[in-house]
């Protein structure tokens, strides 16, 4: 073995890229809320994606075509003048989901994607799925038309480890349904755990997984660190260092079947910083610099393109994005709170100063 085996020339000569222009990229996972919280949330989404996934668990929660047109309806009314950002909306599926009613909201082209909570894992999922094989004609129904389903993949049985429940679900529930419903479109949301993004490969021709920025940065450790971190804290859960390390091996590996979903989900800051906090990180106004942060850091930025704006369209049968974005390694310093009405919701990093920065779109 010589030198040069030792430390390949990339390594040791290549100049540091600074400076990357890639097309607009989509964030196929956002929580935008209503009133008073979706506009002053939205301009951060808007400014960094041209398009996005909605997620339906507003309350009630969104499980009409009508409902999901008039919340598309007051997203695009909240869009500041001059902005351009297209909602894709989504059906929140209960127990007594018609599939009749799913098929004509994609097919008008109202929504592009069903949603599965299992009931209680999350955020307003109460009124979810309880039983999957309940809702086999919708799957069915669903499979046939192309339409993909969304999952949030946690058990909801309250006796497993929190930090167990996906792996429960995975082996109990997704597994097991990938294997019912073999034509399905499947994405694994906001995926955190290593052995979960094995599955997503092992069926990538119809199943993918999104990858949020704070699961990239953070393990379960940095919950903990000092104290609570009660902004840290949500669903699922952040893992082992083990499983962060995956992520970001999966992220960055180009492979077309994981693609970019911030989970960008807002709670006011009396909401996170109480006796029982709400889960959510509200990551959207540092969500591409965070990214383009840990592609850097793997030696990946040729890959970031693929992740942010190619792979996730490809699969929901769209094409990718016209415009362009630039983001330059330049020191900028994220807002440490989003005002909302006479109270803020706290940023993912917010305060902190990161080394890259979007510079133009
Ligand atoms: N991720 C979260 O912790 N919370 C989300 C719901 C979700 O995506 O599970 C929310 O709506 O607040
Ligand atoms: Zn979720
Ligand atoms: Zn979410």
């Amino acid at each position: 073995m010589g030198v040069a085996d030792l430390f390949p020339a990339e390594r040791q000569d290549a100049k540091p890229v600074d400076r990357i222009t890639i097309r607009r990229p989509d964030d196929w996972h956002i929580h935008l809320r209503d009133g008073a919280m979706l506009k002053a949330v939205l301009p951060y989404t808007a400014a960094q994606f041209a398009r996005g996934i909605i997620m339906p668990n507003l309350v009630p929660p969104v499980t009409t075509v009508a409902a999901a047109e008039a919340y598309r309806a007051r997203i695009l009314a909240a869009l500041p003048a001059g902005m351009d950002f297209t909602p894709l909306m989504t059906c929140y599926l209960r127990d007594d989901t018609d599939p009749d009613e799913i098929e004509r909201g994609f097919r008008e082209k109202v929504w592009v994607a069903a949603k599965l909570y299992p009931a209680g894992a999350t955020t307003n999922s109460h009124a979810g799925v309880t039983d999957l094989l309940g809702i086999a004609p919708v799957l069915e129904r669903m499979e046939r038309i192309g339409m993909p389903l969304l999952i949030h993949g946690e058990a909801t049985d309250p006796e497993i480890d929190i930090f167990d429940r996906e792996a429960a679900f995975m082996e109990g529930s997704l597994v097991p349904l990938l294997g019912r419903h073999q034509g399905l479109k499947v994405t694994v949301e906001h995926a955190t755990t290593a052995e979960i993004l094995d599955v997503v490969r092992e069926h990538r021709s119809r199943c993918a997984a999104t990858i949020t920025p704070h699961h990239l940065v953070i393990n379960r450790t940095h919950i903990f660190q000092g104290g609570l971190r009660p902004h840290l804290y949500c669903l699922p859960v952040a893992k082992r260092e083990r499983h962060r390390l995956a992520l970001r091996r999966a992220a960055t590996s180009g492979e077309a079947c994981f693609y970019l979903g911030t989970d960008t989900a807002p709670h006011v800051r009396g909401a996170k910083e109480a006796a029982c906090g709400c889960a959510g990180v509200f990551c959207g106004p540092s969500a591409l610099q965070t990214y383009v942060q840990v592609f850097d850091e793997e030696g990946a930025l040729d890959k970031f393109e693929a992740f942010a704006s190619l792979n996730g369209a490809r699969f929901h049968g769209l094409e990718p994005n016209a415009g362009t974005v630039t983001l330059e390694r330049r020191p900028g310093r994220v807002a440490e709170a989003v005002t909302v009405d006479d109270t803020a919701v706290v940023v993912f990093r917010g305060a902190e100063t990161l080394p890259w920065s979007v510079v133009s779109s």
